[in-house]
């Protein structure tokens, strides 16, 4: 990993307004040399790097074929990658059909994080591969640190073709659950500040979507630990109460459950619950809304039917009770009907986190929910439109996965 010093210079030849410092907790983050206005852009960065899919090559699929049949904790996609960011000198005179790199691009590459250096479960797959593709296993560390920096850096450029992109600047924030800043990457990646930023302070981006920013602590966790292989250490998740896991009291009061485990904040009327009944019903839910995820529309309305009156009983204030009123808005008859589902997603929304209100997803059922009441007086004649899915497109560690569902992912949306 290049150091500090060195990075900060890259950064002031740039006349970058954030600079490089180092933590003993989270490695190099990047910290505001100004305050910032919400809404301010704080740079705008091209791609370093940029690496399409190729489906038709050979290659490609000679990729896909290893990672099926070795056990190689990176995908095709990283290693068509890793591939594509050797040099002239690396490959001498092998006729390996992908594209070179110059050796500056590949040092830059190279500054970056590749957390499972220590980890050496992947190497004996990595050398069987090179030895495959007819290379030499000295080339071994160089393609692992390669893997690594796609695999935990990259940010999803494009879906048609597949492409990744990496970019130098943006790949050394930090994630956060309550990012201070937002990015969108289209010819150029443009960070914005969701919020004031005071000069000292870290900027942050989320390398989760919009939408999974809602979920519990624990899922949130689990994200990225496997997309991105770290334990989330911002301010949300170390928070003891976690604000989507809402549970409804039998006094009728809200309460909440813990970010780990299961213990339930104390009930104002001081009622005493054991909160094993509330988590069995929760860990139900939260396995019927993973498993539904992927279901067509019918399927998980008709899931979302029979189990969100029950769900909003007892778990009003739930990342999977909120999911299931998305699949009942998403096939509502009547506008009646839509407002109330709407409603009741944005009280959960709204209420989730504080910067829940600078998250495209609540703009969406906002939106969903004006184009509802504007209906119902009359002054739009026919019934609104389904709202737009809320896309994580193009933005940050995004990583996400419009589905929802838990994979390997590169920042899309959002990153590392
Ligand atoms: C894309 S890199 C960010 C730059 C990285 N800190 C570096 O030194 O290059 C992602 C890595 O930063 C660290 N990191 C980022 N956000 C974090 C967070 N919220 N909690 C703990 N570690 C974090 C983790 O080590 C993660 O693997």
């Amino acid at each position: 990993m290049e150091n500090v010093e060195v990075i900060n210079g890259y950064l002031q030849s740039r006349g970058s307004l954030v600079q490089c410092a180092l933590t003993e907790s989270k490695g190099r983050i990047l910290v505001a040399s100004r305050d910032f206005e919400s809404g301010d852009v704080i740079y705008t960065e091209p791609p370093l790097h940029i690496i399409e899919e190729d489906e038709n090559s050979e290659l490609f699929r000679q990729l896909e074929q290893f990672a099926l049949v070795h056990d190689l904790c990176y995908s095709a996609r990283w290693c068509w990658c890793a591939l594509n960011s050797l040099t002239a000198g690396d490959l001498e005179q092998l006729p390996l059909r992908c594209s070179l790199i110059s050796e500056g691009l590949q040092r830059q590459l190279l500054w970056l994080c590749a957390p499972d250096e220590n980890d050496s479960a992947a190497l004996p797959a990595i050398q069987q591969l090179l030895l495959d593709l007819g290379m030499t296993t000295d080339l071994t560390d160089k393609f692992w640190r390669l893997l690594q920096v796609w695999k935990y850096n990259s940010f999803e450029y494009s879906d048609d073709p597949v492409a990744s992109a990496i970019y130098l600047q943006a790949s050394f924030h930090s994630h956060d659950c309550n990012p201070n800043s937002n990015w969108v990457a289209d010819e150029q990646l443009v960070l914005r500040a969701r919020r004031p930023i005071a000069a000292g302070e870290e900027v942050t981006i989320s390398y989760l979507s919009d939408e999974e920013l809602f979920e519990a602590t624990m899922e949130r966790r689990m994200r990225l630990r496997i997309s991105k292989d770290f334990h989330c250490l911002c301010q949300r998740c170390s928070e003891h109460w976690d604000r989507s896991r809402g549970v409804r009291c039998r006094c009728g009061s809200l309460r909440f459950l813990a970010a780990e485990g299961s213990d339930l904040s104390p009930c104002d009327a001081g009622c005493a619950w054991p909160a094993v009944e509330v988590t069995k019903r929760e860990e139900l839910l939260v396995q019927l809304c993973r498993q539904q995820a992927d279901a067509d529309r019918a399927t998980r309305l008709a899931t979302a039917q029979s189990f969100a009156p029950a769900a909003h009983q007892l778990l009003p204030r739930h990342w999977a009770t909120e999911c299931l009123h998305k699949w009942l808005a998403e096939g509502c008859a009547t506008k009646k009907e839509a407002k109330e589902c709407e409603e009741k997603r944005l009280e959960f929304l709204q209420d989730a986190y504080e910067g829940a209100m600078r998250n495209t997803h609540t703009a969406w059922v906002m939106q969903s929910l004006a184009m509802w009441t504007l209906s119902s007086c009359g002054v739009l004649r026919e019934d609104p439109p389904p709202s737009p899915a809320p896309s994580t497109e193009r933005e940050g560690y995004e990583a996400s996965d419009p589905t929802g569902r838990i994979c390997e992912t590169s920042l899309r949306k959002p990153l590392c």
